[in-house]
């Protein structure tokens, strides 16, 4: 990838985003911190005004202090008005509709950027297709990485990926939301780097499960590991770069979301694993949690495509069949074991891998 930072010439000044959740105000809180005008919408009177006076989001983000200049609306042609860049972090479910709310407003200059990891139901449609399909933007990407929301609003250090086949997206997002505690590097692995976030979910789910039986870190580095082998082998199979896995929206998303009580996913895994069943889960937890629509959604389009993921369909019997975890945990270690081989590369496959590699991953700013 050659097109890099430096093509950007300005940072966006102007920055919209779209989402009241924890993420999108993260993300506005870095944007405005960098200088820009922020306008975030969200449909919460109460919150956008407590977000624009007090310069806090209790509901989503409590004991966070925001940058004080974001101004929240519910008013979407204000929030919209002059954007250069629009951030979306609204759950799948409603994302298209959102979208369809926005269009009047947005135009073909505008950088679209989905910061969503979920698929749609009714089309398997990853979100930055929804907003090609649904806006005339001729720039459009998705962010995904280790970005647990509050960690990131607390300034804890981390790094996401920007994924997009135009390189104006690519530069105009380093340039908005890099910063001392966030690094930002650049894909061009869109489908890739969407699919990433997006499964993910499901493991986390398996590795909360597995936390609540008593399980220990073996347990849980082998659930991680195996998933990256599996969540790679799907994506792959639908077209994504298998490199993608080893970076940050791959391997660190994974690593975090299966690692942290943080995660809404592993919170629910966790609940589910202590006995409990999966609407309560999702009641208690309050807030959206794709990976469980996400298991249902790849579990139906594995078996279409015959792609073999034991994990998932393991994850959807537990969570839609009403297999309890700890069966399902024992079918899986008692499965056929013939074919289980992890690598058989020679020295020459070795070193042309380790090549492409680095040179695929590398930062473009290095
Ligand atoms: N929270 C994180 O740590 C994190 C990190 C990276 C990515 N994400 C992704 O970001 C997306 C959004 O997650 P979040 O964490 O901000 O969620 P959240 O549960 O914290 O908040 C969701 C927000 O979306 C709003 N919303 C839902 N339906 C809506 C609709 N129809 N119209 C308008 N607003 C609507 C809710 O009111 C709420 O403000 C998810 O796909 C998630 O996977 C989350
Ligand atoms: O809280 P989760 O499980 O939605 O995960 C949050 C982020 O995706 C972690 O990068």
């Amino acid at each position: 990838m050659t097109d890099t930072y430096d093509s950007v010439t300005r940072t966006p000044e102007r920055i919209a985003v779209l989402g009241g959740g924890s993420f999108g105000t993260s993300l506005a809180s870095i944007a405005a911190t960098k200088g820009a005008r922020v306008r975030q919408w969200m449909r919460d009177d109460a919150l956008a005004r407590e977000i624009t006076e007090q310069h806090h989001n209790s509901r989503y983000l409590p004991g966070i202090e925001l940058n004080p200049t974001i101004k929240a609306n519910t008013d979407m042609a204000w929030v919209l008005e002059d954007a250069e860049l629009v951030l979306i972090a609204i759950p799948s479910a409603s994302f298209r509709a959102v979208v369809r709310m926005a269009r009047p407003w947005l135009n073909e200059h505008q950088v679209l950027l989905s910061t969503t990891k979920g698929i749609e139901e009714s089309t398997f449609s990853l979100m930055s297709d929804i907003v090609r399909e649904e806006t005339d933007s001729t720039h459009v990407g998705v962010l995904s990485g280790p970005n647990l929301a509050s960690e990131l609003a607390a300034g804890h250090l981390t790094a996401t990926v920007v994924a997009s086949d135009d390189p104006f997206t690519r530069a105009s997002a380093q340039a908005c939301l890099s910063c001392d505690y966030f690094r930002v590097y650049a894909s061009n692995d869109r489908y890739g780097v969407e699919l990433g976030g997006a499964l993910k979910n499901i493991y986390a789910i398996g590795v909360g499960m597995a936390a609540a039986l008593g399980m220990g870190a073996n347990t849980k580095s082998m659930i991680m590991t195996r998933a990256l082998a599996e969540m790679s082998r799907f994506a792959v199979s639908l077209g994504a770069s298998p490199l993608t896995f080893l970076g940050l929206a791959g391997v660190g998303d994974l690593i975090v979301t299966c690692s942290s009580e943080l995660s809404r996913n592993y919170r629910i895994g966790y609940a589910v694993g202590e006995g409990r069943t999966l609407d309560d889960a999702i009641e208690t937890l309050g807030q959206v949690a794709e990976g469980v629509n996400t298991v249902r959604l790849v579990h139906q389009r594995a078996s279409q495509e015959g792609i073999y993921m034991p994990l998932a369909d393991g994850l959807y019997r537990v969570l839609f069949e009403g297999v309890s975890p700890q069966d399902m945990g024992l079918t899986l270690m008692r499965s056929d074991h013939s074919s289980d081989v992890e690598f058989t590369l020679s020295r020459q496959d070795a070193q042309r891998d380790h090549h492409s590699l680095y040179e695929t991953n590398q930062d473009p700013r290095t």
